[in-house]
């Protein structure tokens, strides 16, 4: 088997490369709305946020990172002319036109598109405004959904690429959302998976596919070590598909133990890494208003699904997994209760470790970003104003491909 392109073993180790989304007219077509159905609590500014988002890939770039797009991979595969109209059916199945007729004259528009304005359309949506005025009979399902404005919807939260897919070890994760506000932008890293030669697919093992039953997102999933990977049981990720694919992990892959993370599931919340993320070797932050609430369970191999055994709770379940005499939790907010859940719902313990003890944070997270200081952590803060208004930091906005 040839090697392939993707390697992680760790949340820490220098990061080499790395797949992000530049923030586009998506998020233009936000409306107070539809804002909770696509999973925003406000209206981000567009021009700033991708002041914001360019200065956060300046910054992995800067330390030797290669940066990939979402957006520039997807063009790529576009250009095959089989797969792009493989690609457009799949898009237009998502939609739920529920009209055959219309359905493939829609199929035929995206077709004559180019792939940059097709990868355009497919995360930017389409409005109905923007569909040439066709003289066709309408359906029932057309006069129910008068006042709906678009026939593709827009997908606004793939700049958080981190939730898609998750790479561990050689192999990729490619998530079940839990939302339909977000289905489509998996669908998409399935073709990349598939299609772009980067990804080399037939040397990349496929740990979770976004077509299987249970939903599980990035954002819970973290690599520890080459052996090691917790999963948090969230809002989002459930136990059942925490079973499956850790038992694919301990049969197919290098991983011995999983630790099932169980988090309170709301909305402020939504992931693991929205309340606990690893800094360091043995050093991780933590939002301590969840610190007593959290349960950890060890996974192992088992016959047909893992061995479970209840921990003690997560700092000594993380020692044990991971051969440590002691692990270190940096609470976040500096030790105020207040600051700690302003900071936390602003994602100040979502940090992106970009090397062992070097991490990106929003500079707003004022006293969270102090306290990592004062244990010794580097902390390269970026701006995120307006990034911020997706409910998702550094770590949410990156999907890690390869580190050292
Ligand atoms: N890994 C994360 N914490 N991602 C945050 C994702 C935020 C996004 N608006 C959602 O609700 O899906």
């Amino acid at each position: 088997m040839t090697e392939g392109f993707l390697n992680i073993n760790s949340e820490i180790g220098k990061l080499k490369a790395v797949l992000l989304h530049r923030p586009g007219k998506e998020l233009e077509r936000l409306t107070p709305q539809y804002l909770q159905e696509l999973l925003f609590d406000d209206i981000p500014w567009l021009k700033k946020m991708r002041e914001e988002h360019n200065k956060f890939a300046k910054v992995m770039k800067d330390r030797g990172c290669n940066v990939y797009y979402y957006e520039e991979l997807l063009e790529e595969i576009l250009v095959d002319k089989d797969v792009k109209e493989n690609f457009v059916k799949d898009l237009v199945k998502n939609c739920n036109i529920d009209n055959g007729e219309f359905e493939g004259t829609l199929i035929q528009f995206l077709l004559a598109k180019n792939s940059k304005d097709l990868v355009e359309i497919a995360i930017v949506g389409l409005h109905k405004k923007d569909f040439p005025d066709i003289d066709r009979e309408l359906h029932l399902v057309d006069y129910i959904r008068v006042d709906y404005p678009f026939y593709i919807n827009p997908l606004p939260n793939l700049y958080f690429t981190r939730d898609i897919g998750a790479t561990i070890g050689q192999g990729l994760s490619i998530n079940k959302m839990k939302t339909p506000a977000r289905d489509r932008e998996t669908m998409f890293l399935k073709y990349i998976y598939q299609y772009n030669p980067l990804f080399k697919g037939e040397s990349t093992p496929l740990w979770y596919d976004y077509k299987e039953t249970h939903s599980i997102e990035g954002g819970d999933i973290l690599v520890l070590s080459d052996k090691v990977v917790a999963i948090g049981c969230s809002e989002r990720t459930s136990a059942a598909a925490i079973e499956t694919i850790s038992q694919r992990l301990f049969r197919e892959g290098n991983i011995e133990k999983v630790i099932a993370v169980e988090i309170p599931f709301t909305r402020a919340y939504m992931h693991l890494d929205t309340v606990f993320t690893m800094i360091d070797y043995d050093k991780f932050t933590i939002y301590p208003g969840v610190e007593d609430m959290v349960r950890a369970y060890e996974l192992t191999i088992g016959k047909t699904t893992p061995r479970v055994k209840p921990k003690e709770n997560l700092k000594d379940a993380l020692k044990t997994a991971l051969g440590l005499p002691s692990v270190a939790f940096i609470q976040s907010g500096g030790g105020d209760e207040i600051t700690a859940a302003r900071e936390q719902w602003n994602d100040s313990t979502n940090t992106l470790a970009i090397a062992p003890g070097v991490v990106i944070t929003y500079d707003r997270n004022e006293a969270s970003n102090a306290t990592l200081r004062k244990n010794g952590i580097e902390v390269i803060e970026i701006e995120g104003s307006e990034l911020v208004r997706g409910r998702g930091g550094p770590r949410c906005m990156s999907m890690p491909l390869i580190r050292e």
